[in-house]
């Protein structure tokens, strides 16, 4: 595809699997709607993808960053000896019909230095290789560890004694604005004369100019080259037709075996990706491994509910700037990874507040954007640490709040959960200690204590059909002022919300919204039929949990058409659907629908 034709169909696709052949610009995130959630990489460069653009529209890069390793390493070695030996020049002579054997005489590798630049996956499998054919290797990398290199016989050293002392430079760094045209006049100018340069990493680590004066000056004596700054190469340039250089297009990955493995390596990332399982090789999120992902899961939700509860309990007009998490955990910091928990903290903030996605990938990002400062501050819990965390606490500073009793002591919204039998908590607003299970929506009311005011609560949801899934009172003494919350699965009407807003020992009470509003599945399968002309006799709907796998049945006098079969069967949220024969009538129904647990 062009790049037009990848920016025009881009808006159909949720995932794009690429080499280093296509260019994945800001405008192909722009192009996608939103609908892109991930690049794959097919190999390990990844500086044809732009990561800010995919970071700021929370879409996850991921690579695979060791199913082509060997491969690159290899064609790097035989890149070496193939330049040694002029093969490549000499194939082409004896093909054009010459037999020029003093011409080709080489030069031998055993015995001499080869400074490998960049220590990591290729690197290091290139030194072990050239350290069988005789060779000396050093070895320049400002992260790697010396340990590492000791082990295979390598001595790290400074990039300059790097160049200076070497015969063979084998570069294989990524290519970074800090080691983009690394080589160039100024450290061709320090290299030993007629040095010989290797390159399967990223053309633009060379200034090619600059390489081919160093050619021509004697400097270099050869060079061997797998990539270029721009590929292909135009036909006309003088790198690629010099008389020194020997050449390769792009085919350090290009074995059977490195392509079949990197093809498995990103279907398995971008299909766990699309299922919303962080992967292990994302590149511009933080990485969170499976079985520390699973214990942190409630906190996830929890994290997430925290932030979302505490925005919606900022008066309108005052902006959230400064927002603090405290995490209490017996775990050592280095113990427990954060970040996860953080973004989802922002994810509860940012979504109620605007329409932007929010997610791990983007969460800093759009934090930072906002203008809002999130800290962070742990609490070492004395005990065993069996539990990851034990207290989740967000605070909002200088803001005014709806509810004046979530201001703490201290003058900040204030709210704090904690996770019980796998279930998030609501354990604290302002001062006030509470206990609800953020499962559902929910109600919070500061009132005088006194009895009777729970039941008339109560019977106002429920005239309203409204299902109170818990309830909580916490008080700082008996009969003084309380604070009562209210898990409900139902957004009460505003009828109701006034009638409880008018019961006179209320003195303030917010409605928050705990979870986005699903699309009305029975509106949605009555208008389908409704269209049609069907009419539906009867409807029931039993469910497992609030908001969980829902069964509908629908008792309709006609049969519906197939297309209104089908409509149904598009409807996002249904599973699976099935029609009993109109023939079978009179169908008899039984349903049983357990009640929903109540607490009151
Ligand atoms: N020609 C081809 O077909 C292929 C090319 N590659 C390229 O090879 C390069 C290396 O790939 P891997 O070894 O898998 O990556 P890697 O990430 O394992 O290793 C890169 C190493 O470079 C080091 N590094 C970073 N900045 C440096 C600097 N300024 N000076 C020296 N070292 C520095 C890093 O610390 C790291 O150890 C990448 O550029 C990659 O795109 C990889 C596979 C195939
Ligand atoms: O993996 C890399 O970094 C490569 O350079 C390989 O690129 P390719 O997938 O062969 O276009």
């Amino acid at each position: 595809m062009s790049d037009e034709e990848l920016n025009t169909k881009i808006s159909l696709c949720d995932a794009l699997i690429v080499r280093s052949g296509t260019n994945v610009s800001r405008e192909v995130f722009e192009s996608s709607g939103g609908r892109l959630k991930v690049v794959g990489r097919a190999g390990v460069g990844i500086d044809n993808v732009d990561l800010s653009a995919a970071t700021e529209h929370g879409c996850l890069v991921v690579n695979a960053p060791t199913a082509n390793t060997v491969a690159a390493a290899e064609h790097g070695i035989a890149l070496l000896t193939a330049m040694a030996r002029n093969v490549a020049q000499a194939d082409a002579s004896i093909k054009a019909g010459k037999w020029l054997r003093n011409k080709y005489v080489g030069v031998s590798l055993v015995g001499k230095t080869l400074a490998v630049m960049g220590f990591g996956k290729v690197g290091t499998e290139v030194a072990r290789r050239a350290k069988g054919l005789g060779m000396h290797i050093i070895a320049h990398d400002p992260y790697a560890p010396a340990d590492r290199a000791h082990a295979i016989g390598v001595e790290l050293v400074s990039f300059d004694e790097a160049i200076a002392t070497a015969d063979f430079i084998s570069l294989h760094m990524p290519l970074t604005p800090s080691t983009s045209k690394i080589l160039n006049d100024e450290n061709f100018a320090k290299m030993k004369k007629g040095v010989r340069i290797i390159n399967v990493a990223r053309g633009g680590v060379i200034d090619e100019d600059a390489l081919v004066r160093a050619l021509d000056a004697g400097i270099v004596a050869q060079a061997a080259l797998d990539v270029f700054t721009i590929e292909p190469p135009p036909k006309d340039n003088i790198l690629v037709n010099h008389e020194n250089v020997t050449v390769t297009p792009h085919l350090g990955a290009s074995t059977m075996e490195a392509q079949e493995g990197v093809a498995i390596e990103i279907a398995e990332a971008v299909v766990g990706a699309l299922k919303g399982e962080l992967a292990a090789t994302a590149v511009n999120a933080p990485m969170v491994p499976a079985e520390v992902l699973i214990e942190l899961k409630p906190y996830v939700t929890l994290a997430e509910k925290l932030g979302r509860l505490a925005v919606q309990l900022v008066a309108g007009g005052s902006g959230v700037k400064k927002v603090k998490v405290t995490y209490a955990s017996a775990r050592a910091p280095d113990d427990l990874d954060t970040r996860l928990l953080r973004a989802m903290v922002t994810k509860g903030l940012i979504e109620p507040i605007s329409s932007v996605f929010v997610n791990l990938v983007n969460a800093d990002f759009t934090a930072k954007q906002r203008g809002i400062r999130i800290s962070e501050e742990r609490i070492i819990l004395d005990g065993s640490p069996e539990k990851p965390l034990e207290i989740i606490q967000v605070q909002i500073a200088n803001v005014e709040s709806r509810f004046a009793s979530a201001i703490s002591e201290s003058g900040d919204i204030k709210v704090e959960g904690k996770v019980k039998d796998g279930v998030p908590h609501l354990t604290k607003v302002g001062s006030f200690e509470v206990d609800v299970s953020l499962e559902g929506n929910l109600i919070l009311c500061r009132q005088l204590d006194q009895p009777g005011l729970i039941g008339s609560v109560g019977s106002i949801l429920g005239e309203e059909n409204v299902n109170v899934n818990f309830m909580s009172v916490g008080r700082t003494a008996p009969r003084k002022q309380a604070v009562m919350a209210i898990g409900v699965d139902e957004k009460p009407s505003t009828e109701a919300l006034k009638k409880i807003g008018e019961i006179p020992a209320v003195e303030e009470f917010v409605f928050l919204a705990l979870q986005l509003d699903q699309p009305g599945l029975i509106g949605s399968v009555g208008s389908i039929l409704d269209e049609e002309n069907v009419n539906v006799n009867f409807m029931s709907v039993g469910r497992t949990a609030p908001r969980k796998q829902t069964v509908m049945a629908i008792g309709v006098d006609e049969k519906p058409s197939t297309e209104a079969m089908k409509k149904i069967g598009e409807i996002p949220t249904v599973e699976e659907f099935a029609m009993k024969s109109p023939e079978l009538a009179p169908v008899i129904m039984n349903f049983t629908v357990k009640p929903a647990e109540r607490k009151i």
